[in-house]
């Protein structure tokens, strides 16, 4: 019985892409030895370019639409680059996908109930809630970072005679921002976890005469390590697709309580002081974060653990991973680096005679900047792949056929990845420099479904316009306080790893060179 609801499924199924007029997409051979033999092979893969040789390989022979088919010739897995069937999935046709299955799976059991996994009325009630909260707390609140951005500056440590920092990696400095603004952000009081990493002990000390002092640990880990954990966790299972019950135990397990505990901790507090905050809470000086404003609307502490838990967990270390890659391109690239500079002096001022507030308003009209951080998410759009599940049996309008011309019928339950990585460095887009950094291809240029960093569609990334701010305010302020940065001989900046996002996998290894008051035009350059 159950072989013949099978073969009657394919039947319909059959039918259903006839009428649709579609074609089947090319045919990956299936796995040597089985599947699992496959994804143990991508977590192990040995070392290069998982991106760009495995992946590209593959859509370099298979085309840019191709899929693994069950033995009556049904699609189960399709992974596309065509920005068309791109802008279908998560656009046009959006209402045809839900959020993707396995990424619920990897990081079970957390982010379950939030933005990230869920849909329906809820999701989109969320969704409005917290795009609402966002927006009317950006502004001020990046103004708010200038905390984060200070000690960030006293992390980077003293100068020697010349004016030149130690070496510092700019990826763990990064990391730790992040972390501080977001908690700045959601919470309205920093992890000041840029306290931690400092290795100067007599610094920490004085900090924390002042007050500065990180925040109370919950359990075993603190939050950032049991951040870590949760992050190695859902590399090694999203890796591992449907058998990603292998990464599990009872170090995740309990870094997930970690977590948890450290948000209910969070909520707790937010709900005391809650009464006395209301008339507050709105004013513009108000130093209060999201969660305030998430407890007045919501109440129920479960509700608002599940959206908090969403954004840090989507939103932890995109900023600073984003911001670690543009110094990277900078620092090899000292032509550009100049002109930055050049151009956040010339508007903002210098920090001993600063010019203008750096409002996103302001941050928004540098030019160069701006094309600087579109070049740079272009090339590294961080979430290197986006999937879904298709809700329905639907149609994909391309990749069918021998010539790849008609539409692909793809059953209720199919999954698909869209390789965005892939889909920034097309040649038929972005000519045949794709794979080269150059801002000024953003001269005059517009977003199309080709370039999508942040998604597109319904469920667009709700901390774009957040990071955005956030990284231009960073890198104005770096550039006013710094003049020139360098490299160690032999370091390499640029090689990615690919883990939960794209990352710099030798971290962004600098020295940075102290701005004097005399340096408000000269620029940054190279000196080896
Ligand atoms: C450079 C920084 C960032 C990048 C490149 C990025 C990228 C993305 C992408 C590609 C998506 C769409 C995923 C999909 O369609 O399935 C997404 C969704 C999301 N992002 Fe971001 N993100 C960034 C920063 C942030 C920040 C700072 C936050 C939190 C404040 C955040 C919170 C979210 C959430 C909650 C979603 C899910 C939205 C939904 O499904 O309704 N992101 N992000």
């Amino acid at each position: 019985m159950f072989v013949n609801a099978i073969a009657d499924k394919s039947k319909e199924f059959r039918r259903f892409a006839e009428s649709q007029h579609c074609a089947p997409a090319t045919a990956l051979p299936k796995p040597f030895l089985g599947t699992l033999r496959h994804k143990l092979g991508l977590l192990l893969y040995p070392g290069g370019d998982l991106l760009d040789n495995v992946f590209a390989n593959k859509f370099r022979k298979y085309g840019p639409t191709h899929a693994l088919h069950n033995r009556n010739g049904v699609p189960l897995v399709i992974h596309t680059i065509d920005p068309v069937n791109i802008n279908a999935i998560l656009n046009k046709s959006a209402s045809h996908w839900g959020p993707s299955k396995a990424r619920a799976r990897t990081m079970y059991p957390l982010a379950q109930e939030g933005l990230l996994n869920s849909e329906g009325a809820s999701w989109h009630k969320n969704r409005k809630m917290i795009l609402r909260h966002i927006f009317t707390k950006r502004a001020k609140d990046v103004r708010n970072s200038e905390t984060d951005i200070q000690l960030l500056f006293d992390a980077i440590g003293p100068v020697d005679d010349d004016g030149w920092t130690q070496e510092v990696d700019l990826l763990d400095l990064f990391h730790r921002l992040s972390l501080d603004m977001s908690t700045t952000f959601l919470l309205g009081t920093s992890a000041e976890s840029q306290l931690s990493g400092m290795r100067d002990a007599r610094m920490k000390a004085a900090m924390m005469e002042f007050g500065l002092v990180p925040g109370k640990r919950s359990s075993k880990y603190t939050y950032g390590e049991a951040y870590e954990v949760v992050r190695n966790y859902f590399s090694w299972r999203s890796k591992l697709g449907s058998k990603y019950w292998i990464a599990d135990g009872l170090k995740y397990r309990k870094a997930c309580n970690t977590l948890n505990d450290f948000a209910d901790d969070l909520i707790k507090r937010a709900m005391q002081r809650s009464p006395s905050i209301q008339d507050s809470l709105n004013s513009p000086d108000s130093k209060y974060g999201l969660i305030d404003s998430l407890v007045i609307e919501i109440g129920d502490p479960i509700h608002i653990r599940n959206l908090i838990m969403d954004l840090f967990i989507a939103g932890q270390n995109m900023t600073g991973t984003m911001a670690a890659w543009v110094f990277a391109q900078l620092e090899a690239h000292q032509d550009i680096l100049q002109q930055v500079r050049s151009e956040v002096v010339e508007k903002f001022g210098t920090e001993e005679n600063p010019r203008a507030d750096l409002t996103w308003d302001n941050l928004k009209s540098c030019n160069m900047m701006q094309n600087v951080i579109l070049e740079t998410l272009r090339m590294y759009p961080l979430l290197a792949n986006i999937g879904r599940n298709a809700k329905c049996d639907t149609v994909l309008p391309r990749g069918g056929g021998d010539d790849g011309s008609r539409p692909i019928a793809v059953p209720k339950g199919a999954a698909v990845t869209c390789n965005i990585y892939l889909v920034h460095r097309r040649e038929e887009e972005w000519g045949e420099d794709a794979w080269d950094f150059k801002p000024e291809r953003w001269i005059g240029r517009k977003f199309g479904p080709e370039y999508a960093p942040f998604g597109m569609g319904p469920r667009v990334c709700v901390g774009q316009h957040l990071s955005m701010t956030e990284i231009s305010f960073l890198i104005a302020r770096m550039m006013q306080h710094f003049s020139e940065m360098k490299s160690p001989e032999g370091q390499d900046n640029l090689t990615k790893g690919y883990r939960v996002v794209v990352a710099p996998k030798n971290g962004v290894k600098v020295r940075l060179r102290r701005a004097t008051p005399n340096s408000s035009d000269a620029t940054m350059g190279a000196r080896r």
